[in-house]
């Protein structure tokens, strides 16, 4: 079914041939770019658009068969007929009284050229409408030759622009990674699970390592390889750099103002700029050790008051880290008879708002409905969001009051205190290129409440409580305390340093357990190509780090918490090696690392060089993970529950050191 023109100049007006139904076809390769008016397309616009061509019959006798061909002929440069112009035309000369053609039907046909010739293959005239709308359309229109024309053109562009959509996307979904069959509409929707990394690490092992979901109207990507953790991470680094921001987060985060769900560009980098280096870098955190050793110690002594009585480990371990975060933001802590309550409700806003922030929203998936808010996900953030808005304003305001009260020597001190402080003197002084504004400011202060304190404290959870179902790794990790600290003397951060087998400990701890164990959902900024797969501009990319971290292929018995496998590695938290990221990798790497790592060695080594912990005999924690965006234990290792009791010994006997507080 098929015609082949092989030299340039070549032209074919078949009547009835190859093609029954076909009683007419005008072709001519053009050689030279045409000047017509008939012909607007050149030879490589022709070759351009080739794929998504129309041939149009032409009218019904030999006679007009002929005329088309004398036609072209006297144009000098007439293509093949775009959809219904030369034949259109052609049979208003032949009849210009009328306005019916009774045979006009519109054939696609594929075409493929090569330098000198031109094959048409016609697809199965069954397979296209014979009653083309467009024709019959224009049939029922009173319009004047020029109207007409200008009318058909249009039709025409729409048609072959339609057209070239159409092979695109058709193209494109036949290059889409594999993925369970979707329903209509809802696509995949109906089979999600909520705890998105297990579900994900399932659906691999049926689908492979780069997997697509339909999710309504957003398509989701999920990666689970290291290789192709590499291609989105690294090699495609930029066009990934950028995050699909979930409505839910436009709420919290002051419409995606801050560093986590910022676009990629300028704005980005100054306020990550102003993090790192004013918050969290080396320099920085060296000069804030005093609020972490105070903070830290504080703890000690309140679980020194409870030993012997079960105590609820994640809440103190959030408190701390809180308390270390909002004073380095702008002083603020939380002690004495508020720490219990304010630290629960605290921590139980913070979990909240991550738990929304991972979970499936309507809103996301059909963008259109977001602003019914179906599952009333938006509500309960905004209430949550205000919360922190009112506590971030009467920050704001008393630092602003304590400028305006004159402290001079403060306030003219290039020296800031606190993070707030820098920041509300960076905005006064006004970079005129990437200004931060008040908004700005808030959205940071959110960014470091909820990104530094969560993670860090659901980290320290996990830690412990794999070490109290291991009692040989707490055993270890003890012995080093004692050789490096001495038994009675106080960690300080400095011994963090010469305590391998505790790095070890934190290294396996955020192996088994990621906190984020899909990193922040990156999005490509254009199309690009993952694994030989097209992942097209605008899906949701899921890196399941939580999935590569217990690849079998990867790791010797995965599921095992064994901190030794560490030891004598060179695996750091650089992103730089794709068997191991649970800070991400790249440009979008975790601002907070030296932060997070100073303080979970800390605080992990203080508790278990002044206390013994341990669980009633013959239980163990369950470690069931439950996940929003960040994971946590299902079950908190509290005292609530009367199987799950963490508890530092009671003195005498087992305090591990004199001091206690
Ligand atoms: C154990 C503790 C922590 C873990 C495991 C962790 C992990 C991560 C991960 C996986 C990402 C996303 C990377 C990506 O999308 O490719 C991230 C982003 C981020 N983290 Fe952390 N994080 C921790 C602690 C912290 C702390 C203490 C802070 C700051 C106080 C922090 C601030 C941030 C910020 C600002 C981002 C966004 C970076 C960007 O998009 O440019 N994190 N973190």
């Amino acid at each position: 079914m098929g015609r082949t023109l092989n030299s340039p100049g070549d032209w074919w007006a078949g009547y009835g041939y190859e093609i029954p139904t076909l009683q007419g076809v005008a072709i001519k390769i053009l050689s030279q770019p045409c000047s017509s008016h008939w012909c607007r397309w050149n030879w490589s616009t022709f070759e351009s658009l080739a794929s998504a061509f129309w041939v149009t019959e032409a009218p019904h006798s030999t006679d007009s068969a002929n005329l088309l061909k004398r036609t072209v002929e006297q144009c000098g440069c007439v293509g093949i007929s775009f959809g219904h112009v030369l034949v259109t035309k052609l049979f208003r000369w032949s009849n210009p009284s009328s306005r019916h053609y009774d045979a006009i039907r519109v054939y696609s046909v594929s075409i493929k050229t090569t330098s000198s010739s031109l094959s048409l293959k016609f697809i199965s005239p069954a397979d296209i409408e014979h009653h083309n709308p467009l024709t019959n359309f224009l049939e029922n229109l009173d319009m004047d030759a020029s109207t007409s024309t200008i009318v058909t053109l249009l039709a025409l562009f729409a048609i072959t622009w339609y057209a070239w959509i159409r092979v695109n996307s058709k193209k494109e979904s036949s290059s889409l990674p594999p993925g369970p069959r979707g329903l209509p509409l809802i696509g995949n929707l109906a089979s999600l699970d909520p705890d998105l990394h297990t579900y994900f690490a399932g659906l691999a092992l049926t689908y492979g390592p780069i997997l697509k979901l339909q999710l309504g109207s957003k398509l989701a990507i999920i990666v689970s390889s290291p290789d192709l953790a590499r291609e989105v991470l690294k090699d495609h680094d930029v066009t990934f750099a950028n995050r699909d921001v979930p409505a839910v987060a436009r709420i919290a985060f002051y419409g995606g103002l801050d560093i986590v769900w910022s676009p990629y560009g300028p704005e980005w980098r100054m306020i990550r700029k102003v993090c790192v280096l004013k918050m969290l870098s080396n320099s920085t955190l060296d000069s804030v050790y005093g609020l972490r050793r105070r903070e830290v110690q504080n703890t000690v002594a309140y679980m020194y008051s409870k030993v012997g009585s079960p105590i609820n480990v994640g809440e103190q371990t959030f408190l701390t880290i809180l308390n270390v975060v909002t004073s380095m933001l702008w002083g603020g802590t939380v002690q004495g008879e508020e720490r219990g309550r304010l630290g629960a409700e605290f921590r139980r806003a913070v979990a909240d708002m991550t738990e929304l922030l991972g979970a499936p929203n309507i809103s996301d998936f059909f963008p259109a409905l977001a602003r019914f808010d179906l599952q009333g996900l938006g509500r309960k953030m905004s209430g949550l969001a205000t919360r922190f808005d009112q506590i971030f304003d009467r920050m704001i305001e008393k630092q602003l009051n304590f400028d305006a009260l004159g402290d001079r020597e403060r306030a003219s001190s290039s020296e800031c205190k606190d993070f707030l402080q820098f920041l509300l003197k960076v905005k006064d002084e006004g970079d005129v290129k990437t200004p931060l504004s008040m908004t700005h400011i808030k959205a940071l202060l959110m960014d470091m409440v909820l990104g530094g304190s969560e993670t860090s404290s659901n980290a320290i959870e996990f830690a412990i409580a794999e070490v109290m179902n291991k009692p040989e790794v707490m055993r270890k990790a003890q012995d080093e305390l004692d050789n490096v600290v001495g038994k009675d003397n106080i960690v300080e951060e400095s011994h963090i340093y010469k305590l391998p087998y505790l790095h070890a400990i934190m290294k396996e701890t955020l192996r088994l357990h990621p906190v984020l164990p899909l990193l922040v959902p990156h999005c490509p900024s254009e199309t690009c190509t993952i694994g030989g797969f097209s992942v097209p501009k605008g899906s949701r990319i899921f890196i399941n780090v939580w999935a590569v971290h217990r690849d079998p292929s990867i790791w010797e018995n995965p599921m095992e918490f064994k901190p030794e496998r560490f030891l004598n590695s060179k695996l750091d938290y650089s992103g730089s090696d794709f068997n191991y990221f649970p800070f991400g990798s790249g440009r979008r790497i975790c601002a907070g690392i030296a932060m997070a790592e100073r303080m979970f060695l800390y605080f992990l080594a203080t508790l278990l060089h002044s206390f013994d912990w341990k669980l009633p005999a013959g239980e163990k924690v369950d470690l069931t993970e439950k996940c929003g965006i960040v994971s946590e234990i299902e079950e908190p290792s509290c005292c609530n529950s009367n199987t799950k009791i963490i508890q530092p010994s009671s003195l005498p006997v087992d305090c591990r050191r004199s001091i206690c507080s």
